[in-house]
């Protein structure tokens, strides 16, 4: 199988470099910079999985793109994603799948409105990774998870080639029959602890530690819960126990990449994360205070970095 994958950024290049260790024929899609660290220093990984330099990892362009691919992987931030739609244009063939690894779901909608619903999977990955300056991917924790699907829940042929493409790599691919419903999951879950952590500039055991901490985590997590809900998607009484637990456990030290993001001075995926459900929410006649807030926040963080 021939995959492209875009940006070799922390899960891109976790991900895509996993299959590339194991012999898979992946290609990452980089702009120059990537290119040119890749190409002196080779694609590094560092995980308690298992440490790996992969060097001179084949590379392209978007200028060179000419060939289509199997299978695109796309593990960019969202803000990038419309220059990728572009670019991505030429390696898209009639058969070729897209399976986006991004947070939230609006980008869904964005790459069925330019390919077509049919090219693109549902997907989303389990892991806490970053890229440092000196462009090593960080591994920071024991998951690592890649959950892909075809959104009506079959279980088709291309998705059972690519659950064999990814066997034997070291990640734990997981093909699901109710990738929606995992992906809302994972949107309640994920803007509960990017909107809390970012808004306390900490990560969950000290919130959970803090007077009111413990009450505004659970105050987010329902607002999270009663958008998924009123969109068809709620979370079982199993996945959201879960979450609960785990926002709520002392002494973590979970926070969301948003919070590497923020804290760096970064981009963050406000609107994409955060305000799309909020809106989505509101669009309900739902009132969201503690979504709302945690929107309000992140946008004038955006304010402030954009002067
Ligand atoms: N990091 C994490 O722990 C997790 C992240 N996620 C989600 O995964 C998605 C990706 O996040 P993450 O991997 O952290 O992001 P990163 O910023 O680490 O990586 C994204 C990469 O995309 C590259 N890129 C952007 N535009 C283009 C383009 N036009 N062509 C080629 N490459 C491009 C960037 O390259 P360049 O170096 O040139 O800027 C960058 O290296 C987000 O939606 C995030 O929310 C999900 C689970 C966990
Ligand atoms: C939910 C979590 C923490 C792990 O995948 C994540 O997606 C993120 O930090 O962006």
């Amino acid at each position: 199988m021939k995959i492209l994958v875009v940006g070799a950024g922390a899960t891109g290049g976790y991900f895509g470099g996993r299959l590339l260790e194991n012999d898979q024929d992946v290609t990452f899609l980089v702009r120059k910079a990537r290119a040119e660290t890749l190409a002196r220093s080779g694609l590094v990984i560092r995980s308690p999985a298992g440490d790996v330099t992969l060097s001179s990892p084949p590379t392209v362009q978007a200028h060179a793109l000419k060939d289509t691919y199997d299978l695109i992987i796309v593990s960019c931030k969202a803000y990038h994603l419309p220059q990728v739609i572009d670019d991505i244009a030429p390696a898209v063939g009639a058969e070729t799948i897209i399976l986006p690894l991004l947070n939230g779901m609006r980008h869904l909608d964005l790459l069925d409105a330019r390919f077509g619903a049919r090219h693109v999977l549902g997907g989303q990955c389990i892991i806490a990774a970053t890229l440092n300056a000196e462009g090593v991917v960080h591994h920071l924790n024991q998951s690592h998870s890649l959950t892909f699907g075809e959104r009506d829940g079959s279980r088709s042929p291309r998705v059972e080639r690519i659950a064999q493409a990814m066997s034997g790599a070291r990640f734990e691919p997981r093909l699901s029959t109710t990738i929606l419903q995992d992906m809302w999951d994972k949107w309640v879950f994920l803007a509960s602890l990017a909107g809390i952590t970012c808004l306390m500039r900490a990560p969950v055991g000290d919130i959970v530690a803090s007077p009111g901490g413990e009450r505004a985590m659970l105050d987010l997590l329902k607002d999270c819960r009663r958008v998924a809900e009123a969109h068809a998607h709620a979370p079982s009484d199993a996945v959201l126990e879960r979450a609960r637990s785990v926002l709520t456990e002392p002494r973590s030290a979970l926070s969301a990449s948003m919070l590497r993001d923020l804290e760096r001075g970064g981009a963050v995926e406000a609107d994409h994360v955060i305000g799309d459900l909020l809106a989505r929410g509101e669009a309900a006649g739902l009132e969201l205070p503690m979504l709302r807030l945690a929107y309000t926040h992140l946008k004038a963080y955006e304010a402030r970095r954009g002067r």
